[in-house]
């Protein structure tokens, strides 16, 4: 979090192999890409998020004398190679998708192109930023689908696995549709709103149910919400919620915003019944809250149960994204600069969708034109160009059968890489998380509902460019020869 140095928040992996290429005078230029197989959650697509804090981490790589005294202890470091880490700083490119952009699987949403002992350093942190931020980013887009249009606060801090994962997974949370959150530090350090009602303790502090919802009113006129489950959600809970509405009423001091929440139970029957119980003492724009274990199936259920919910606190299953908790995004070698040229290289595997993409590539986002919906995403090589006033045929790399043909001027195309260090220089400036959040629900809206569905959606297309199949084909077929 913040400004400060995580210069050694890396594998131990990465410092060995950086000795070995200093010993070995290994400091050419390297492409890395930063890309994941599957999506998260069984989600359609994902959210990536995380890049402001690689860029801090980025500015601030320097190996304190402190590290140094470190690394020295460690007796496995040579002096020279700890001399050299002593004015070690980031000198090469970086290239982003922006935050909050909806991403699929096998596309670099990271691309580093570096002298390899800076490109090999930055692996484990760069990985360790996107992957939880990318996938707290996608679970609260789907909670915030399901929820369907009704505000989602974010309540996870206490449950989440530390003060990191709280406070950096409720910037991802907001930039994936919440509204804001409960923790403090995050509202502070990413301006986000603070958000919250009171816990059942404040209930409990006092001798009675009624005297805490007084005094609560009394304290917060304008945003009065009374949580109604401590003792008897219907027999005592909502009643007494509602003689301190009439109170409030009757004395002309009716709070702008005032409601209740609810937090155990069956929430369908519980809303239900509170809305009836509000709305025949005429408190009709009273809003009910509920929070309790939920998660996007159990707010899609809800919904469908036609539970009377306006507004909806979502903790743990949120910040720890409990059913699918890992994001997967991995980081690997596609390219030697060998003169000018860029050489590529690929990982092999006998699962063919663990196969790499070789070489320096950039991706294109191809839209349909007249719905502005995406069609496909399409990687290409970093020095291909490609323009929608020409036909596009794009075929799937792994079934070449199956092509689409798309005609002149039906299509628009974006690039989705952006630079973002060039020359060891940051060259870009991270919008406000707000911001984010706006264009993040934008970025959804490209999708068709198919494809946000919580369940079996349907998967966008990532395809590749002609030459980068033929460079990818050549170089399996120049392997199996060689065997
Ligand atoms: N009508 C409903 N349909 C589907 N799921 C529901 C419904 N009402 C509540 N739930 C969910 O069911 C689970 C209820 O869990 P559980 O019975 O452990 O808790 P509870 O009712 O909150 O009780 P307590 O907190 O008092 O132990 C929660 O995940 C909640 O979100
Ligand atoms: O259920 P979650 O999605 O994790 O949402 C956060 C939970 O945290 C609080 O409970 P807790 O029992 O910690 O404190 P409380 O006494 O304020 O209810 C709150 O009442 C929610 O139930
Ligand atoms: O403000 C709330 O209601 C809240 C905050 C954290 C966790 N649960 C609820």
């Amino acid at each position: 979090m913040g400004k400060q140095n995580l210069t050694l928040l890396t594998d131990f992996y990465e410092l060995t192999m950086m000795q070995g290429y200093f010993n070995n005078n290994m400091n050419e230029i390297v492409v890395f890409d930063v890309f994941y197989r599957d999506n998260p959650c069984n989600s359609g697509y994902a959210i990536c998020a995380g890049l402001e804090q690689v860029i801090e981490y980025v500015k601030n790589l320097r190996f304190k004398d402190d590290d140094i005294e470190y690394l020295r202890s460690l007796k496995i470091f040579d002096e020279n190679f700890l001399n050299y880490l002593k004015n070690f700083h980031f000198t090469g490119d970086i290239y982003a998708i922006p935050e909050g952009t909806v991403v699929f699987p096998m596309e670099p949403l990271l691309k580093v192109v570096a002298p390899i002992m800076e490109a090999q350093l930055i692996e484990t942190a760069i990985l360790n930023i996107i992957n939880h931020q990318s996938l707290i980013a996608t679970k609260a887009s789907r909670v915030v689908y399901a929820a369907s249009g009704a505000p989602v606060m974010e309540f996870g801090l206490r449950r989440a696995q530390g003060p990191d994962a709280g406070t950096l997974g409720a910037r991802a949370a907001v930039i994936g549709g919440c509204i804001g959150t409960s923790n403090v530090l995050s509202a502070k350090l990413y301006d986000l709103p603070a958000l919250g009602t009171h816990a059942h303790s404040w209930i409990m502090s006092f001798d009675d149910e009624l005297t805490a919802f007084r005094k609560y009113a009394e304290l917060y006129p304008l945003n009065t919400t009374l949580l109604v489950d401590t003792y008897d959600t219907l027999r005592t809970g909502v009643p007494n919620a509602i003689k301190v509405f009439k109170e409030l009423r009757d004395s002309g001091k009716m709070p702008e915003k005032y409601g209740i929440r609810l937090d155990s139970g069956d929430l369908a029957y519980l809303s239900k019944m509170a809305r009836k119980m509000l709305d025949e003492a005429g408190f009709t724009d009273a809003t009910i809250t509920a929070s309790s274990d939920l998660d996007e199936y159990v707010i899609e259920s809800l919904i469908a149960q036609d539970a009377k919910i306006d507004s909806w606190g979502v903790g743990t299953k949120l910040i720890t994204s409990k059913d699918c908790p890992s994001f997967g995004g991995v980081y690997k070698l596609s390219a030697i600069k060998k003169g000018d040229k860029f050489i590529p290289r690929m990982k092999l595997s006998e699962n063919q969708w663990k196969i790499t993409n070789p070489g320096n590539k950039k991706i294109y986002r191809i839209y349909e034109k007249d719905s502005g919906k995406v069609k496909a995403d399409l990687i290409t090589l970093h020095d291909e160009h490609f323009t929608s006033d020409k036909p596009l045929l794009l075929f799937d790399p792994i079934a070449t059968w199956k092509k689409t043909y798309l005609k002149p001027n039906t299509y628009t195309l974006r690039e989705l890489l952006v630079p973002i260090f060039i020359n060891g220089k940051c060259v870009y400036t991270s919008p406000s998380v707000m911001e984010i959040r706006d264009y993040c629900a934008k970025e959804q809206d490209t999708l068709w509902d198919e494809c946000r569905r919580l369940t079996n959606p349907h998967n966008v297309y990532v395809d590749l460019s002609s030459k980068l199949y033929q460079i990818k084909t050549d170089l399996l077929n120049e392997y199996y020869a060689s065997l």
